[in-house]
């Protein structure tokens, strides 16, 4: 138990580290609050949160996924290297398919709300 517990601590110590160091993970806790947000202010539907929670754990844990991936490069590689490169890169490119897919499902679900709000005004 004392094992479980102290993993949650190490796996939290790393969300705190990529918080601390990495502008864009930031920016996706901003974009994850804002959709809760939003969600709640345009009453959406628990099939649409389902869709909406999913996202935003897939582009955190994608972002999680690529700080640790570029913490090692930097360990392996500090010096200039094609490969190193190569690699920040395809995890930068596995981030964005991500946000990408997380954008076009937040246009699903929120610009028709938004628009009848509009059109009621
Ligand atoms: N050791 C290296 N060898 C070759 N190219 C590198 C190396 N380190 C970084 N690069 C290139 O520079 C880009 C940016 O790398 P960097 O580590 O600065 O990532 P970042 O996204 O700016 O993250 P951070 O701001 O957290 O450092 C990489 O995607 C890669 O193309």
């Amino acid at each position: 138990m004392k094992k479980l517990i102290r993993g949650f601590g190490y796996a939290f110590k790393g969300i705190g580290y990529a918080t601390a160091t990495q502008v864009n993970f930031r920016i996706h806790l901003v974009a994850s609050l804002t959709a809760t947000l939003l969600g709640y202010a345009l009453h959406v539907s628990a099939n649409e949160w389902i869709w909406i929670i999913f996202c935003m754990a897939l582009v955190l844990a994608a972002e999680l996924f690529n700080t640790a991936i570029e913490v090692l490069t930097d360990l392996v590689s500090p010096e200039y290297n094609k490969k190193a490169g190569h690699v920040k890169d395809v995890a930068a490119g596995g981030v964005l398919v991500t946000a990408i897919f997380a954008l076009i499902t937040g246009t699903i679900i929120f610009l028709p709300k938004i628009l009848a709000l509009i059109h009621a005004a």
